[in-house]
């Protein structure tokens, strides 16, 4: 670990694409991630901005359970929204409020590398699946030494040449777990909800805290369904692996974190 210990905390934000998509609430939420103290990285994906250029192109978006099944017009798509548009907008951004924010793929300094995602049932064409292994923690962290904040678009590399589209929740959880062994890591989940919410159509029914038993009920009683299964899947893998602390909660109250006000629901490993 580093030495100096103000120097060994690192955050792992991941922005969902709700967020992304409206100019005003990524403006407040870049502004909320540049407030943050110590060693920062930023993951974001952008799928609501790929179906809209995909429908405008004419090409059909199909997702299963949350992944988007990419052919190789997708994954053109996908490389250009998320690596290309998406990316250099939040690096200017955060360079306008001060970060030294460096947008990157997992390709840029094999940072993150894929495995192609094997045909079971179903073919989800240029997925790439990740673990903790996959990523190139000692790098990232030389750069972050150096004074830059990462910001990882949602696509990785297999090494041979091809990129591969990954959902940004798993790369979010394999980044921090991963830096969990050089840095005490917090790992924040950030989207256009207020948390995991009993009842979804109420943002003040917040759940504060769950664990795996609870999880486990509440997938049951089906008041945590489409999105929030994978998130809470990679969320739970990343407390379980040794990340330090998980949160899922609204963009706009990532500023709460410094004031220790209560933000979101936390993820806790008790049984
Ligand atoms: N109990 C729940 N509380 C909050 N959101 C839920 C719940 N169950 C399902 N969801 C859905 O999960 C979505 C978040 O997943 P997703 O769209 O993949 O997130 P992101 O915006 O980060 O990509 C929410 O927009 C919401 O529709
Ligand atoms: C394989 C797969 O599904 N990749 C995701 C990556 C983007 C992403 O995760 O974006 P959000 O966080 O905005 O949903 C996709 O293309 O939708």
């Amino acid at each position: 670990m580093p030495e100096n210990t103000s120097n060994n905390k690192l955050h792992v934000i991941k922005i969902g694409g709700n967020v992304i998509d409206n100019s005003e609430n990524l403006y407040h939420f870049l502004k909320s991630f540049t407030a943050i103290e110590g060693h920062k990285i930023l993951v974001h994906g952008g799928g609501k901005v790929a179906t809209q250029l995909s429908d405008t192109l004419g090409i059909e978006s199909k997702l299963v359970d949350g992944r988007r099944i990419t052919d190789i017009e997708t994954l053109r798509v996908v490389t250009m929204v998320y690596g290309g548009l998406i990316s250099k907008n939040i690096t200017a951004q955060l360079q306008r409020f001060g970060t030294n924010a460096i947008g990157l793929t997992g390709a840029d300094g094999n940072f993150i590398k894929a495995v192609k995602r094997p045909v079971k049932s179903i073919d989800y064409g240029f997925v790439g699946d990740i673990t903790k292994d996959s990523v190139n923690a000692e790098d990232i962290s030389k750069l972050m030494q150096a004074g830059f904040s990462p910001v990882f678009a949602a696509i990785t590399h297999d090494g041979d040449g091809q990129l591969l589209n990954t959902n940004a929740d798993t790369i979010a959880s394999a980044l921090a777990v991963a830096l969990s062994d050089i840095y005490e890591t917090t790992l924040i989940y950030c989207f256009e909800r207020k948390g995991v919410l009993q009842d979804i159509d109420d943002e003040d029914s917040l759940i504060r805290e769950i664990d795996p038993q609870r999880y486990e009920e509440l997938k049951e009683q089906q008041i945590i369904h489409s999105g929030m299964l994978p998130k809470l899947d990679n969320a739970f893998k990343a407390i379980s692996c040794g990340v330090k602390s998980v949160i899922i909660g609204h963009a706009e109250d990532l500023g709460n974190i410094g004031d220790s006000k209560p933000f979101g629901t936390r993820l806790s490993k008790k049984q």
